[in-house]
């Protein structure tokens, strides 16, 4: 998270004296994350999380999300949950922007991932996927294939000013991509973000999952693609099997993959590390001055997309088939 709007402090009073939450005693906007504006509410009743939503939450989308927090909450599965107004609605306005307030999440995100909080990740992730099965609200992945090209657009022929031969190594990922992604693969509710920021552990033990805004309905080996991407390589961009042999393993204990999303896993992993080079990089490019934020480097998944695209098979990520 971080902080784009500023919130005065009567017109936040007046905001949380809707909710049965007490006064507001204090309230710290947090600047971890770059997607929407957070801040850490603290009222006579305990601690809250106020999010203003920006650029990339559309507003119609907001019910899924919210929807969704309370499904997966109600599965077993400890996640944020929207507090209610007293005229009983989740979902606000607060200094221009659509907000809410979510319940507080004990635990901290891991800075330096473990094999064993890999195989946290992998449980949880196959668990939510089981839980979002009878989820019955649809929402297409609004950054999926179709939207790549459009966001390398907006890098605006810039791309290169961050790395050299970067907008030709993305062409190139974007034309192989486009002929070969795999369409028709188990799917259902995906989280689509679970970055180790996102994951809270107590004492080594997955404690809650957070930041549910890029959720969607799309191939459940995608996500997997993702929280390999975001959690089995190392800083020197090595990518660690052990990791990816613990968070594999962890999933299909709870969900076993078919053979169609196994011989697609490379090509996905090279999707998704395309998915957030691109939004990084348009990121990096348009900082909104006077932000609380730090812009995430591009160049990471630049060079993590390069070693998928040397991969020949999922056994390269430690599946053993
Ligand atoms: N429900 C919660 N309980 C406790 N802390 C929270 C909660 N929601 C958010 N936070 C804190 O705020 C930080 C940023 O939140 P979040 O990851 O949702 O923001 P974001 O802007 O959507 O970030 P991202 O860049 O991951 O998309 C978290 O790392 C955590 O410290
Ligand atoms: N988790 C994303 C930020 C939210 O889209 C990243 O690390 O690029």
């Amino acid at each position: 998270m971080a902080v784009y709007t500023e919130v005065a402090d009567e017109e936040l009073a007046a905001f949380v004296a809707r909710y049965d939450i007490g006064a507001v005693l204090a309230v710290k906007g947090i600047a971890e994350g770059v997607e929407n504006s957070n801040f850490l509410l603290h009222t006579e009743r305990g601690f809250y999380i106020l999010t203003l939503y920006e650029k990339r939450v559309r507003e119609e989308d907001l019910p899924f999300f919210i929807g969704l927090m309370r499904h997966l909450a109600q599965r077993g599965i400890t996640c944020p949950q929207p507090v209610l107004n007293r005229e009983g609605e989740a979902l606000g306005r607060l200094a221009g922007r659509p907000a809410a307030i979510v319940t507080f999440l004990d635990g901290m995100w891991v800075k330096r991932p473990t094999a064993g909080h890999c195989a946290g990740v992998g449980e949880a992730l196959a668990r939510l996927h089981l839980a979002g099965a009878d989820f019955a609200m649809r929402r297409e992945n609004a950054l999926s294939l179709p939207a790549w090209r459009p966001l390398f657009m907006q890098a605006d022929g810039r791309a290169d000013t961050v790395s050299p031969g970067l907008a030709a190594r993305t062409l190139s990922a974007l034309d192989d991509l486009e002929r070969a992604w795999p369409a028709g693969l188990p799917g259902g509710v995906i989280h689509a973000d679970l970055f180790p920021d996102n994951v809270f552990f107590i004492s080594g033990r997955l404690s809650g999952l957070i930041d549910f805004y890029f959720a969607c309905t799309d191939a459940f080996a995608y996500d997997l693609a993702i929280c390999l991407n975001a959690w089995c390589f190392e800083a020197d961009g090595s990518f660690n099997l052990t990791k990816g042999q613990a968070m594999l393993t962890a999933y299909e204990r709870v969900r076993r993959l078919d053979d169609a999303e196994v011989a697609a896993l490379p090509i996905l992993c090279r999707g998704a590390a395309l998915r957030f080079m691109l939004t990084r990089l348009v990121d990096w490019l348009n900082v909104p001055p006077g932000a609380l934020v730090k812009p995430k480097d591009p160049l990471e998944y630049d060079r993590k997309l390069s070693f998928h695209r040397r991969v020949a098979s999922a056994a390269e990520y430690g599946l053993a088939r």
